[in-house]
């Protein structure tokens, strides 16, 4: 049922009542502090193999607005930096605030951007499926991206437009061949460092790669985002989706390592 949400009755502060290790030693997001992040040599680039990658649809599960991956081979990988195998694309979503407000999850000295991209990918090599790698503490690999308001980004326009079909709770579309490695910014310097899903459960499963470099999206871009609901087609209160996103949480002694 609905047992969390980002709204006063069910926010983020109140998670630990259904999901006990949202007090854990491994929680995401967190302000990432770049004096702080120590330069790891022996930390190599990040490969991003998208090229034959085949998005399935684009939904809105109520938290957020998800495009979905085929991950039945490992036609769409990341690979490199501070990871040992290569991990699967799952799916990729966003967090955002409201208007003109700041929305990103992870935070650079306090400064937030207006939103953040998630990019999803499980480690395939050694767990048989999403599930179980999404327990494991090796198991996932999120590729976070900022978002900051500037200019119009050329291809955001694809997911924008798509955005009216799934304007409630539980609507989902066909979304097919959307390659998300127009969504990259130019540079692949990263920080990286041992967290969690930022949602329910809370899985401390994530091996994070925060890229430094923000991409930039026009307000009029994100305001779409605003138009869709927390709240399904069925519901009489609705209620817009914005805010969805979880404050950073204490780094307890955690290592943030920077690419360079
Ligand atoms: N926001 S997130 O940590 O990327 C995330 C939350 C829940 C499920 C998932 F696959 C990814
Ligand atoms: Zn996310």
């Amino acid at each position: 049922g609905h047992d969390w949400g980002y709204g006063v009755e069910d926010g983020p502060s109140l998670w630990h009542q259904n999901y006990p290790i949202a007090k854990g030693s491994r929680q995401s997001p967190i302000d990432i502090l770049p004096q702080t992040a120590s330069h790891d040599p022996s930390l190599g680039p990040i490969a991003l193999k998208y090229d034959q990658c085949t998005s399935i649809n684009i939904a809105n599960n109520g938290h957020s607005v998800v495009v979905e991956f085929e991950d039945s081979d490992d036609r769409s990988v990341i690979q490199g930096g501070p990871l040992d195998n290569p991990y699967r694309l799952k799916q990729f979503h966003f967090h955002w605030g409201g208007k003109g407000c700041r929305g990103s999850e992870h935070t650079v000295e306090g400064h937030s951007y207006a939103s953040e991209l998630h990019l999803v990918h499980w480690n395939a090599v050694k767990y048989e499926t999403f599930g179980e790698a999404a327990t494991a503490p090796d198991g996932l690999a999120v590729l976070g991206i900022f978002l900051e308001t500037g200019d119009d980004h050329r291809w955001l326009h694809t997911i924008t437009d798509a955005l009216y079909m799934v304007k409630f709770k539980g609507s989902v579309t066909n979304f097919k061949s959307f390659n998300p490695k127009c969504l990259l910014p130019s540079s692949l310097h990263y920080w990286t460092y041992l967290g969690s899903l930022t949602t329910p459960p809370l899985h401390e499963s994530v091996t994070w790669i925060v890229l430094k470099e923000p991409i930039a999206v026009s307000e009029k871009q994100m305001s779409k985002f605003r138009m869709l609901l927390f709240t399904g087609e069925e519901e009489d209160q609705r209620m817009r989706m914005e805010n969805n996103f979880r404050p950073p949480q204490p780094l307890k002694g955690r290592k943030v390592r920077s690419s360079n």
